[in-house]
């Protein structure tokens, strides 16, 4: 079974020594039970959990650097969703890590889906090795297998879902990067914990750091943030300030 928001890091996909997506998403988080409070200016019925990740011994023998991730998870009255990862460099080096909140979107039947922001951007294709490409259509829509990663986005982006009437937005900060990710049909057959058709009813669009990593020097700490929220369709691109 797949879905929810895994966290990528401290690698996203596979450029790198490290498993695929890096360690995190496998991990057990603690739970912060004395978390620091919300700043006034955010409060607005929110509630929270902060979840922290440290390396254990074993992480430190495939990524030998000391790190403390702080990722809130708020979820506001209206329904909104906000992911904010703080990652803090408690080594005595710098380190380079790159980033992704790898976001499964459930949707009506991909064909009928298309996203919005991503226009005119350059991508690597990850099925032509990474290779670079400029989009030319107007907004991406889907009829056979993606894997890409847009590069320089804006940082608001919205999944359109016709049949639902429903768009999702996506706001976004310190994660330059989308990675749009559809498996298709003969894909899907060979995932072992994927329905063979799934594939029709997903769609991953992932905020994230992954062209240029991100580095922290010792002491300093990285922010990076996803706010998802979900409109009726009819109230979509006009109003949004891409
Ligand atoms: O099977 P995983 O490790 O969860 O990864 C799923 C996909 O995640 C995407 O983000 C990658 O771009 C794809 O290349 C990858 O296949």
């Amino acid at each position: 079974m797949r879905g929810g928001i895994p966290i990528c890091f401290p690698q996203f996909g596979n450029c790198g020594s490290l498993e695929q997506h890096g360690f995190a998403r496998n991990k057990i988080w603690v739970i912060d039970d004395d978390p620091p409070p919300l700043p006034p200016s955010d409060y607005n019925g929110k509630v929270y959990v902060d979840l922290l990740l440290k390396p254990t011994e074993e992480d430190m023998k495939c990524w030998p650097h000391c790190f403390e991730f702080r990722l809130r998870v708020a979820l506001a009255m209206d329904g909104n969703l906000s992911m904010i990862s703080r990652v803090r460099n408690i080594n005595g080096k710098p380190f380079s890590f790159s980033f992704g909140y790898h976001t499964y979107f459930s949707v009506s039947d991909v064909s009928e889906v298309r996203i919005e922001g991503l226009e005119t951007l350059d991508y690597l294709d990850n099925l032509h090795q990474r290779e670079r490409f400029t989009e030319q259509g107007d907004a991406i829509t889907f009829e056979s297998e993606v894997d890409r990663v847009y590069l320089s986005s804006p940082n608001v982006i919205a999944v359109l879902d016709h049949e639902r009437k429903r768009t999702c937005v996506l706001r976004k900060e310190g994660l330059p990067d989308v990675v749009v990710w559809n498996p298709w049909e003969k894909k899907s057959k060979t995932m072992i914990d994927f329905g063979d058709e799934e594939y029709k009813q997903m769609l991953c669009v992932d905020a994230a750091a992954i062209e240029k990593p991100i580095t922290l020097k010792p002491g300093e700490e990285w922010t990076g943030r996803l706010e998802l929220s979900a409109v009726p369709s009819s109230y979509c691109s006009d109003h949004l300030d891409f």
